[in-house]
């Protein structure tokens, strides 16, 4: 196979991402053999990175954490590209491809501020920046507002941490990658279901690369793969994006998927939720999309499918 000497995984520069890429560096490392030094981080400042201070959704909407990794991977910059796969767009140019996804981490969100959804005080104020989790919250507290919290897991602990809300939501993922585990509580994913996505780095590779794309594979998880793959189908069935009020979870027991999923109004008024078993795969995902677009009130069904 024809080997870069030094091959080259791009991120960005946030605490989180350089510590996937680091996961994805040692991970090549112990499949291949290679010493560290064969890997290169080269770090690329995304939109999402320079823009801090209003909604995702208000700039422009897509592709804020990837353009510039795409440029980058595109241009030949780079070997491959790093991402948490949640703010990964549904739909990825066709020159690239996710090559492999790691195992996934803990899927659920954290609770910073208060030890359940339900001990929040009366109207208590959540700081997020999710749709997702803004919506879910107020489905089961309607007393609770929201505001805008941006930034990495360090900014969104510090803004709490100086009573700019009562609390937060964050992924495990993320906390656990930064060894801030002991930060919040757990809630169950019968509580508040992730988003599509949640837990997994993806790694992209240019899709007629196929010698980055074998190295690569190589270090992917099936199950993973194929789990996120379904909710990602299931976004793409929605015409839905990491900006909108969805959660979805899959998972794979006995080679059989099951997939939980819950559309949601913005402000938490509406929402409807569906779950589906059956073989591993898009055309599962789908059909679920299909049953609660079919279910959903219009308020939630306004949001979907264009
Ligand atoms: N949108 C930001 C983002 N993208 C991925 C993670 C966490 C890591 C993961 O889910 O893999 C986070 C932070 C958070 O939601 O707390």
């Amino acid at each position: 196979m024809d080997v870069p000497s030094v091959f080259r995984i791009g991120t960005r520069g946030s605490p989180l991402a350089l510590v996937q890429a680091n996961m994805v560096r040692d991970a090549l490392c112990a499949t291949h053999g290679w010493p560290e030094s064969r890997i290169e981080i080269v770090v690329i400042r995304t939109t999402g990175d320079r823009v801090q201070d209003r909604a995702l959704a208000e700039i422009g909407g897509k592709a804020l954490w990837t353009k510039e990794l795409d440029r980058a991977l595109l241009g030949g910059e780079i070997d491959c590209a790093v991402h948490s796969m949640k703010d990964v767009e549904t739909i990825r140019p066709e020159a690239i491809r996710i090559a492999a996804l790691l195992p996934r981490a803990d899927v659920r969100d954290r609770l910073v501020g208060a030890d359940s959804i339900a001990a929040l005080r009366h109207g208590a104020v959540l700081g997020t920046s999710s749709p997702r989790r803004a919506a879910q919250v107020k489905r089961l507290r309607p007393d609770v507002t929201t505001i805008l919290f941006r930034g990495n897991v360090a900014t969104r602990l510090a803004k709490l941490a100086a009573g700019e809300a009562d609390a937060t939501l964050l992924a495990a993922a993320g906390l656990e990658r930064l060894g801030r585990d002991d930060v919040g509580v757990a809630i169950d994913t019968a509580v508040l279901l992730p988003a599509p996505a949640q837990g997994a780095v993806g790694i992209e590779v240019r899709a007629d690369d196929d010698s980055a794309g074998a190295l690569v594979e190589a270090i992917g998880d099936g199950v993973t793969q194929a789990c996120v793959g379904a909710e990602r189908a299931l976004l793409a069935r929605l015409v839905a994006d990491c900006h909108s009020p969805v959660a979805a979870l899959a998972t794979i027991e006995g080679g059989v998927m099951h997939i939980v999923a819950e559309l949601l109004a913005e402000d938490g008024s509406a929402h409807v939720t569906g779950a589906i078993r059956g073989e591993p795969g898009a055309a599962l995902a789908e059909a679920l999309a299909d049953d609660l677009l079919d279910r959903a009130p219009e308020s939630v069904r306004r949001l979907f499918a264009g």
